[in-house]
């Protein structure tokens, strides 16, 4: 295995060190937005089906860094794949997300899920890690990844999407000892799913937490922010003599930036509802910064989106420590020629505020 990077901008970037400019990939940076990933997923069928084929998860891996000068590869799976492994049935129905054939609902079926075994049960994800490692040819880094506890309970709860999530804080605020056997049993499991990540050739990881940002300050730190802070203390930190650095997003989690940075973690991930100079006022040296573009700018004019970036590059001010990125998911309907425009004005723009 490569071990040997040719581009390390975005983990100099997280560890603080110095960079030439600052570092920019794209969450859902492989996705429905690109005419190729359109013609590889209509190849595989669906979704899942692509996501358990090693060689086609990590060629739409590779598709956006054939197009763009991204500094990171993020490994192409889903956050659900974990409760997938506990037996609850993902499929995904055509326009509606995914779903669960069996979600859980009482103390009994909260009892009766196991923990999964990532080499076995996930061994399809692990394969794909290894894959894409090793056709990245040292390239870039690779990115793992996880949904948070809480963020995968509220799948697993509703049984696919929700807008209210009455279910899952119904058995939040009636049945608390099962939310958290629940959160238990997944903090585990993520917990050696991201080390058997890393074990595999993943050099970075990022934790999910997409719906932290419904609970109240007080439920945030009892039901999310402490399952991630145990997750964090129990993985290897270090892989081929490098440290494997953690991000922690939690989406609409800005008020929650000092409380996220005392987890251990090295980044946050900050979506665009804070600004990034204040949020590197709060946080000070304790961790490094990831994001914070609107996706939906992206519908803009390259004109307005360089304006943007040019924005979102002096609020976060000179020196290192930021990685840009959007603040939450490419949208399917973008024009991969306003993508590349946003991708260019970061390249182009950031070498200033590294001099
Ligand atoms: C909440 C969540 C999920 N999945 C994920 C999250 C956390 C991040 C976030 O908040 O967006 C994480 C995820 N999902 C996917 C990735 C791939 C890596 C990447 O390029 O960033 C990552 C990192 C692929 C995907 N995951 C999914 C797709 C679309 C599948 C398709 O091709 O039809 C992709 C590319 C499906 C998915 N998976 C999930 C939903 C809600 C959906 C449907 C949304 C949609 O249809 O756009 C759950």
């Amino acid at each position: 295995m490569t071990t040997e990077l040719k581009n390390d901008r975005y983990l100099r970037a997280l560890a603080k060190e110095p960079v030439d400019r600052t570092p920019i990939w794209m969450m859902r940076q492989a996705g429905r937005y690109l005419p190729e990933y359109r013609e590889v997923r209509k190849e595989a069928g669906d979704f899942m089906s692509l996501c358990r084929n090693a060689e086609l998860a990590c060629e739409v891996t590779l598709q956006p860094l054939r197009r763009f000068p991204l500094d990171a590869a993020i490994l192409f799976s889903d956050i659900l794949t974990i409760p997938d492994a506990m037996g609850l049935g993902l499929y995904f129905a055509e326009g509606e997300g995914p779903k669960f054939e069996r979600p859980l609902r009482d103390r009994q079926s909260v009892e009766a899920i196991g923990i999964p075994d990532p080499e076995d049960d996930l061994g399809y994800v692990m394969r794909a890690v290894s894959t894409i490692r090793r056709e990245l040819k040292g390239e870039v880094p690779l990115i793992g990844f996880s949904g948070s506890p809480w963020t995968l309970a509220t799948y697993m709860v509703e049984g696919g999407s929700s807008k209210n999530f009455s279910e899952v804080k119904k058995m939040m605020f009636s049945e608390p000892q099962t939310m958290h056997l629940l959160l238990e049993k997944l903090a585990e499991s993520v917990t050696s799913y991201l080390n058997a990540q890393i074990a595999n050739g993943a050099q970075s990881l990022m934790i999910f937490d997409t719906w932290g940002g419904v609970l109240s300050p007080r439920d945030y730190q009892e039901f999310s922010l402490r399952y991630m802070e145990q997750i964090i203390s129990g993985l290897t930190r270090e892989a081929d003599g490098r440290k494997v650095p953690v991000t922690l997003f939690t989406k609409n989690g800005g008020q929650w930036l000092e409380f996220m940075a005392a987890t251990g973690c090295d980044a946050l991930g900050v979506d665009w509802t804070t600004n990034m100079g204040d949020a590197r006022a709060r946080v000070g040296d304790k961790v490094a910064l990831q994001g914070n573009m609107d996706p939906s700018m992206l519908y803009a004019s390259p004109e307005r989106i360089r304006e943007e970036v040019e924005t979102i590059l002096q609020s976060y001010g000179t020196g290192t420590g930021h990685v840009f990125n959007l603040g939450h998911g490419i949208h399917p309907g973008v024009n991969p020629e306003h993508a590349k425009a946003f991708i260019e004005a970061v390249t182009e723009l950031s070498p200033k505020y590294h001099k």
